[in-house]
């Protein structure tokens, strides 16, 4: 192994009370929320088909032009409460919020920039308001912290001179401020997902990236940090130089997500993967006809999918200008809801089943239970089920419905009817599982 100073700082997963309780929640949301909802992806009349929270870069405004927005910033219809009562009503555990994205507007007081919260109409400490509602409903608040900061002076995308050298010494000060400060505020927080890492002025400072996670780790104890804040000691992300894992868990996975059976690796560690409803808007934009918007079951399959591969699934919302949700992500909010109040079980504290992937949909387990998560079931009306060797299926049960018939059909393989009534919804089925070698003796084919 190559030696390094700045490179992962532990081999294989976190086992602490924290870190399961992170794994164990598996169903996560995203609160995209900054001076991007006000404009909603158009500027000067122009719509910008780009994510809409980037509408800064695309139309080419200037900072001093931008934070003008801040002029507008009282969220007249923000209910911290109520949207703490929407995110406890989907069923998720834990909820990220922007403190500050790559604009550099803070959603926090923070004493050491003057775009902040404090500086708009609205005046109140929004980060402050949503930590205690969401706590207040049993949900952990994650935070999200862009390290990329459009608006501050020093911010340096590369280090190319000596006094892009010393800015970037500057802006690291700045920044290691603003998290102390985060830390500090509100203690409660329970993950750093740092995201604007990817340049080379980044890349060129892994020194400084183990430094915020070890800062971090020492003012929270317990706290997790995704693994997009780290570059090792020769720029290397994610995974070190010698193809070890930097921080708690993976967060690569952004809008897309690992192959059911050619990325299996995935199971080995943690990981947490985020995605958007359209195809590609994460802050508020105003015309979501410009793409594909993702259909609540779709959403649900994509959480499932993460979930039956040992990761956790973190669902994008981004909220109006003025406080209030749209009314897709309020129905999709009270569906999904819906749907884990009776299958949430197959979910929770779930993790990877070591079965093969099968087209009628995904396998989680928790302890000795396997769980069935049928999305398209077969017209012959038999769920195949490949078990793992010594592995065997007693009896089979739709979760909140009645026993299905299992018939083991060859060696390791059962067909498990599905309900004589089909539901009209993805439904799951739990599997009790027997570990012994089955008794009858099966021929194989003479190739
Ligand atoms: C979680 C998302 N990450 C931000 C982003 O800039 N993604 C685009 C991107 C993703 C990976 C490498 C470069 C750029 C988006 O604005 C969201 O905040």
């Amino acid at each position: 192994e190559i030696p390094l100073q700045y490179g992962a700082d532990r081999l294989g997963k976190r086992q602490d009370a924290a870190m399961q309780k992170f794994r164990d929640n598996r169903l996560g949301a995203f609160i995209h929320w900054g001076l991007y909802a006000i404009p909603g992806g158009e500027w000067n009349g122009k719509v910008y088909k780009g994510a809409a929270e980037w509408l800064k870069s695309w139309a080419k405004i200037s900072s001093d032009e931008w934070m003008k927005l801040m002029d507008q910033w009282n969220p007249e219809k923000f209910n911290a409460k109520a949207w703490a009562k929407m995110a406890k009503q989907m069923g998720v555990k834990y909820v990220k919020i922007t403190t500050k994205h790559h604009e550099g507007f803070c959603l926090w007081p923070s004493k050491y920039s003057k775009y902040t919260v404090a500086q708009t109409p609205y005046k109140k400490d929004i980060l402050g308001e949503l930590v205690k509602a969401y706590n207040d409903e049993g949900i952990d608040v994650h935070f999200y912290f862009s390290v990329m900061d459009w608006s501050h002076p020093d911010w340096r995308y590369d280090i190319k001179s000596k006094e892009d050298e010393e800015a970037m010494a500057r802006f690291f000060e700045f920044t290691d401020n603003q998290l102390r400060e985060l830390a500090e505020r509100y203690p409660t927080v329970k993950d750093f997902w740092f995201d604007g890492t990817w340049d080379a002025s980044i890349k060129k400072n892994g020194w400084w990236t183990a430094h915020a996670e070890k800062m971090l780790k020492e003012l929270l104890p317990g706290v997790t940090i995704n693994s997009r804040l780290r570059a090792d000691d020769y720029g290397k992300r994610h995974f070190d130089s010698n193809g070890h894992m930097m921080g708690d868990y993976e967060s690569g996975y952004e809008r897309r997500l690992p192959d059911p059976v050619k990325d299996l690796k995935v199971t080995r560690w943690d990981w947490e993967a985020c995605m958007t409803v359209p195809e590609n808007q994460w802050g508020y934009h105003k015309d979501w006809s410009l793409s594909y918007v993702k259909t609540p079951v779709e959403v649900l399959e994509r959480v499932v999918h993460a979930v039956s591969m040992g990761g956790n699934m973190v669902v994008n919302f981004g909220p109006q200008g003025d406080g209030d949700f749209r009314p897709e992500e309020k129905e999709l909010a009270a569906y999904i809801g819906s749907w884990m109040k009776k299958n949430g079980e197959c979910i929770y504290g779930c993790d990877y089943a070591g079965f093969e992937k099968q087209p009628w949909g995904y396998y989680t387990r928790k302890g000795d239970d396997v769980y069935m998560v049928v999305f398209n079931p077969p017209y012959s009306r038999h769920l195949v089920v490949k078990t793992p060797g010594g592995t065997s299926i007693k009896a089979a049960q739709v979760v909140g419905g009645k026993e299905v018939k299992v018939e083991e059909t060859a060696r390791n393989e059962f067909n498990v009817d599905v309900p004589s009534a089909l539901p009209d919804e993805p439904f799951v089925i739990k599997l009790k599982i027997e570990k012994k070698q089955s008794g009858k003796t099966y021929r194989d084919a003479l190739t």
